[in-house]
């Protein structure tokens, strides 16, 4: 029907504000399509309706048209279902609540996308089908752009509900509807979509019938249910989120690698990630609702902690599952309302072993030599190596003896990284403990043993090494009252720390190191000899440094190098005299006194030379030198020539007098011209510019 001619309205005498009111929204509309009046300038025009006019016909909308807005192809139809979702989820529930009332009264209920997209509708079949038939379905975009004025595209404009009368809408085939829309917005106040409810006018003379009260009623109807679908909206958003954060949450748990349990006020058990339900040895599904406190057997402290409203932190425990007791360092954080009720905690489960790994990394228990950082060519030493190697893969226990400084801890660390080089290596000198406290820290100490122990107990360095290498040191000096306690823990392999009532599994290998004549020890009855024997099953001997020949030159060279190394130094070389003195000098201290001999040379001279004077008093002064019968021993070596020591001796002494030449002829005891002239033979003038 064709309204839009305002003349043919019949006027009656009291004709009510409605019918004026379609009469003068009809009259503009004439007015301002075809004589192009402005509508804003009228009084029954509400201004934002006719501000919505103006843009429709700039976009160039035809008003006459027969179908409305245009379709999606299918694949984008998909792509804003999907990304509707959420809206849609919330809001056609609700849509459909109302289908059996909204199908036997003549409306039609509309949910739009943000860009003015029909999502979903739902109607009286006779609307429905009159509106498919201009294009109303599911898919077609329908926005202002397109189809001129609509209810739902200035609601969305506006972000209020909006109503629009009959001939408000631009265009002729929706002028026979009252269109109430709601924009629908999410949390943020982003307009995501709109729902309109459309009262399709029926009859020849709508103006005729008044229409208020039912206006009335739709614009509330349909802003209510706005309102119902952005709380639902909300609800459902924030469900969304506490579902990520659970996700989220449940992923990160199952990602750490320590066992996490969370308990109610009874330590009942309510949540358990994988590692946990793997220590307990018990699926997710049977841990669920389990008393947790039987996993602890008598354990009274930790019983009561569980249920206690005051955190703990690192106790060690022993957890009984079906098969084992293991142990593992326990931290509780109750989980409580205010501080004296509590609702439950969440548990936390370290792995002792993987903490001490961890901490023996961190302070350095791990061996850093290795069987190619053994510096020496001499036959002896290389005998010491080739046996070591043999004993390295075997899992006997390893005694190396040797004079004080000879490397026996270079050996062992050889050894252990031979075969055990994950696992830590502790080294405990016997001699340099005190008595006293030998005892807890071979064995370690329960809580409360003795004052000024840890209340809560400490591993000793046999827990400690578990998995790696006990390195013994100068285990001559180790309190005969000890000894028996360690060959038991050598027999057993099993630990008890010193107050405690339980013992402990520690797989290790035992290496042991001595100066001293161990079964002179044994015979004087120092020394058990029990022990002597489980500890020397396999013996190695470190020859002295005097023993070892060339290898004297060969360290020299290689602690200068790599002392210089560090400190950014060219290495200076040993002249020919101070060789011979490292060859024939006695070296009690050995590998360790040589090494620090060369520190200090290098720190002595001021150039590239070491000579006699650079090296340690006590090797310039010793009066016992070896003889050096054999000059051949020397010449294999980096041996200074006569020149190069032309060279050294000029640098030095033009280095030492500041460029003095005179000063530099005297200290050489030449002449100055001669000076000038190995200057110049040498290539060296440039050293007195
Ligand atoms: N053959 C070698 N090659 C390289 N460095 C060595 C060699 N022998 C010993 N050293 C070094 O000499 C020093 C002393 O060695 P180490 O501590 O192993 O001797 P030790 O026999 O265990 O001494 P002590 O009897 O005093 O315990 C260390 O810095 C070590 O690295």
């Amino acid at each position: 029907m064709n309204w839009t001619n305002a003349e043919n309205i019949p006027v009656s005498n009291n004709q009510d504000v409605f019918t004026t009111r379609w009469r003068e929204l009809i009259k503009n509309k004439m007015n301002f399509l075809s004589n192009n009046i402005d509508p804003r300038n009228t009084s029954c025009m509400v201004p934002e309706v006719a501000e919505s006019w103006i843009r429709s016909k700039e976009f160039g909308v035809n008003p006459d048209m027969k179908t409305m807005g245009y379709m999606l192809s299918t694949a984008e139809i998909q792509e804003l279902i999907h990304q509707n979702s959420l809206l849609i989820d919330t809001a056609v529930p609700l849509i459909t609540t109302f289908k059996p009332l909204l199908e036997i009264s003549g409306y039609l209920l509309v949910l739009f996308s943000s860009d003015g997209t029909i999502l979903h509708q739902e109607g009286e079949p006779a609307i429905l089908s009159s509106f498919n038939r201009i294009n109303a379905v599911v898919g077609a975009v329908w926005s202002e752009k397109n189809v001129g004025t609509n209810a739902h595209s200035l609601s969305m404009r506006l972000k209020r509900p909006v109503q629009l009368l009959g001939p408000e809408h631009y265009c002729l085939q929706l002028e026979d509807n009252i269109s109430s829309a709601s924009p629908i917005m999410n949390e943020f106040g982003h307009v995501i979509g709109a729902l309109v409810l459309v009262h399709q006018i029926r009859g020849d003379s709508p103006w005729k019938n008044n229409f208020l009260n039912l206006q009335a009623h739709t614009l509330g109807w349909v802003s209510s249910m706005g309102v119902a679908i952005e709380a639902q909206l909300k609800l459902a958003q924030r469900n969304y989120a506490l579902k990520m954060t659970n996700s989220t949450l449940k992923a990160t748990l199952e990602y750490v690698d320590e066992g996490i349990i969370s308990i109610d006020h009874e330590a009942k058990i309510k949540h358990l990630n994988r590692e946990a339900s793997r220590i307990l040895r018990l699926n997710q599904d049977e841990a669920v609702g389990r008393d947790l406190k039987p996993f602890f057997g008598k354990q009274s402290n930790i019983l009561k902690a569980l249920t206690s409203v005051k955190p703990i932190e690192f106790l060690e425990v022993s957890i009984t599952n079906q098969i084992n007791e293991l142990q593992y360092l326990l931290s509780i954080k109750p989980i409580s309302e205010d501080d004296n009720c509590r609702n439950g905690a969440v548990l936390r489960l370290a792995n002792v072993d993987k903490i001490n790994a961890l901490v023996n990394n961190r302070v350095g228990a791990k061996a850093k030599f290795r069987f190619e950082d053994v510096i020496g060519n001499s036959e002896p030493i290389k005998k010491s190596i080739s046996l070591s190697k043999k004993y390295a893969c075997t899992n006997e226990n390893v005694l190396i003896i040797g004079e004080s400084g000879t490397g026996k801890e270079l050996f062992a660390q050889a050894i252990h990284n031979e075969c055990r080089p994950l696992g830590p290596f502790i080294a405990i000198n016997c001699a340099a403990m005190p008595r006293n406290l030998i005892e807890s820290e071979l064995f370690g100490y329960e809580g409360g043993t003795f004052t000024g122990a840890e209340r809560n107990g400490r591993p000793g360095k046999i827990e400690l090494a578990k998995g790696g290498t006990l390195f013994l040191d100068e285990i001559g000096d180790i309190p005969f009252e000890l000894q028996a306690v360690l060959l038991r823990v050598l027999e057993d392999k099993q630990v008890m720390r010193l107050g405690g009532q339980r013992s402990i599994d520690v797989d290790f290998r035992v290496i042991t190191a001595t100066n001293q004549d161990l079964y002179k020890l044994v015979a004087e009855k120092r020394f058990r000899q029990d022990l002597y024997y489980r500890l020397s099953v396999l013996n190695i001997e470190i020859p002295p440094l005097r023993d070892r020949g060339t290898d004297q030159l060969l360290l020299c060279q290689y602690f200068i190098d790599n002392y210089c190394e560090k400190r950014g130094q060219v290495p200076p070389k040993l002249s020919y005299a101070t060789q011979m003195r490292i060859v024939e000098y006695d070296w009690p201290g050995n590998v360790r006194q040589l090494e620090n001999a060369m520190i200090c040379s290098v720190n002595t001279t001021q150039s590239i030379i070491i000579d006699l004077e650079h090296l340690p008093k006590e090797i310039i002064e010793s009066n016992q030198p070896k003889q050096v019968t054999n000059t051949s021993t020397l010449a294999h070596l980096d041996v200074v020539s006569i020149q190069a020591a032309e060279v050294n001796a000029i640098t030095n002494a033009i280095m030492r007098c500041d460029k003095n030449v005179a000063l530099s002829a005297d200290l050489l005891g030449i002449g100055k011209s001669t000076l000038y002239r190995k200057l110049k033979r040498n290539n060296l003038t440039h050293l007195i510019k």
